[in-house]
C-alpha cells in the first residue's frame, strides 16, 4: 500500500506523486458508484497493484481547475497587455475566498510600468488585506520572492489570458513549463488550448503547481449573493455596524461598510466593484428562484 497525492488525470487512470516517484493507478468501480471523482491535489491510498483504494478527507475543493486540498491561488495580473481590469480581479479574490482558500496577487509585466497606478493598486489590495507580489518575467525580477511564496506548498496559477502565467513559471523553474507541454501546445494549436490541469512537482521536491488555461470571465452565480460581503475582507471590520442584519451594504441605511467608504477605510473602487457584482448575482439568482 502506498500513499501519495494525484497530479494528474487521464479518463479512469491517476498519476499519484509519492517522494519523488509516480505510479499510475486505476480508480476502482467504488468511487464511481459513490459519485466520487477523484481530482488533482487529492491524498490517496493505492495498492500494490495500482488501483485508488481511498481518497483522505479534502481541506477543501477548487472548482476551476477541478483540484482538492490547495494550498492558495495566485491571481496574476499584467498592469500593462493587457490592461488589468480590476473587477475581474475581484471574482478571482472572491472565488478563492469562498472556498477559504488564500489569495496572493502577483502583478507582472512591471518593466512595463510608466505611471502610478500601478502603485495605487497595490495599495488599494494591500489596505484591503492581500499580499501584492511585482514581478517580470522578463526581467526576472520578483521571481525569488514567488518561488519561495511556492515553496512546500499547492499553489494554483489563475488570471486572465495573456497575464503571464507561463512565463513566470518558466522563470521559477524552467522545468514546470516543459512539462505542462502548453509553450509547444500553444505554437502547435493556437492560444487558449484547453489542457487537463496537472500538479507539477517543484524542483524542491516540496510543493507543487498548477497553471491554468487563461479566463477572460468568470460567473460567480454559484455564490448566494446574500454571502458576497463576507468575501471581501476589509469589509469583515464594518459589517458589525450594520443597522440591519442582511444588510445588502447598498440601499440601507446606517449600513458599516458605507461608513468605511466614507472614512476612506474602504477603497471606493473596491466597493463598487461588490455593488455592481451583488446586483448581478441577485438578478440571477432571483430570475432563477421563478424558473
Ligand atoms: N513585457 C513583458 N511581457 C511579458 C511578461 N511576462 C509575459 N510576457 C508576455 O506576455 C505574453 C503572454 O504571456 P504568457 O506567459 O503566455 O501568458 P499566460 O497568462 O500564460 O496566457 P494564457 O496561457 O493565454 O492564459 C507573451 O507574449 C509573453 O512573452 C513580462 O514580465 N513583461
Ligand atoms: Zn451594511
Amino acid at each position: 500500500m502506498g500513499e501519495g497525492t494525484i497530479i494528474a488525470g487521464v479518463s479512469s487512470f491517476y498519476d499519484v506523486y509519492q517522494q519523488g516517484a509516480v505510479t499510475r493507478c486505476k480508480a476502482r468501480g467504488l468511487f464511481r458508484k459513490e459519485n466520487i471523482t477523484p481530482v488533482i491535489g487529492d491524498h490517496v491510498r493505492f495498492s500494490d497493484q495500482g488501483y485508488l483504494e481511498e481518497i483522505l478527507p479534502r481541506k477543501n475543493q477548487l472548482v476551476r481547475p477541478a483540484a482538492a486540498n490547495v494550498d492558495q491561488v495566485v491571481v496574476v495580473f499584467a498592469i500593462k497587455n493587457p490592461n488589468p481590469h480590476y473587477p475581474l480581479l475581484d471574482r478571482f479574490l472572491v472565488e478563492s475566498a469562498q472556498q477559504s482558500i488564500q489569495a496572493v496577487i502577483c502583478l507582472n509585466k512591471w518593466d512595463l510600468k510608466e505611471d502610478d497606478q500601478a502603485d495605487e493598486m497595490t495599495a488599494v489590495y494591500e489596505s484591503a488585506g492581500y499580499q501584492v507580489i511585482h514581478t517580470s518575467a522578463y526581467l526576472k525580477e520578483g521571481i525569488a520572492e514567488l518561488r519561495q511564496l511556492l515553496e512546500g506548498k499547492v499553489t494554483v496559477f489563475t488570471g486572465p489570458s495573456g497575464a503571464g502565467k507561463s512565463s513566470l513559471l518558466n522563470a521559477v523553474d524552467s522545468r514546470l513549463v516543459l512539462q505542462t507541454g502548453q509553450l509547444s501546445e500553444k505554437v502547435q494549436r493556437g492560444r487558449n488550448t484547453t489542457r487537463h490541469a496537472k500538479l507539477i512537482p517543484l524542483d524542491s521536491g516540496n510543493g507543487f503547481v498548477a497553471d491554468t488555461p487563461g479566463f477572460t470571465s468568470l460567473h460567480l452565480e454559484h455564490i448566494p449573493y446574500p454571502d458576497l460581503g463576507q468575501y471581501y475582507p476589509e469589509f469583515l471590520p464594518w459589517l458589525g455596524d450594520c443597522r440591519f442584519t442582511g444588510c445588502s451594504h447598498i440601499s440601507e441605511p446606517d449600513c458599516g461598510v458605507k461608513l468605511g467608504v466614507r472614512r476612506g477605510e474602504i477603497s471606493a473602487q473596491r466597493y463598487d466593484s461588490y455593488s455592481e457584482l451583488y446586483q448581478e448575482i441577485r438578478r440571477e439568482q432571483e430570475s432563477n428562484r421563478w424558473k
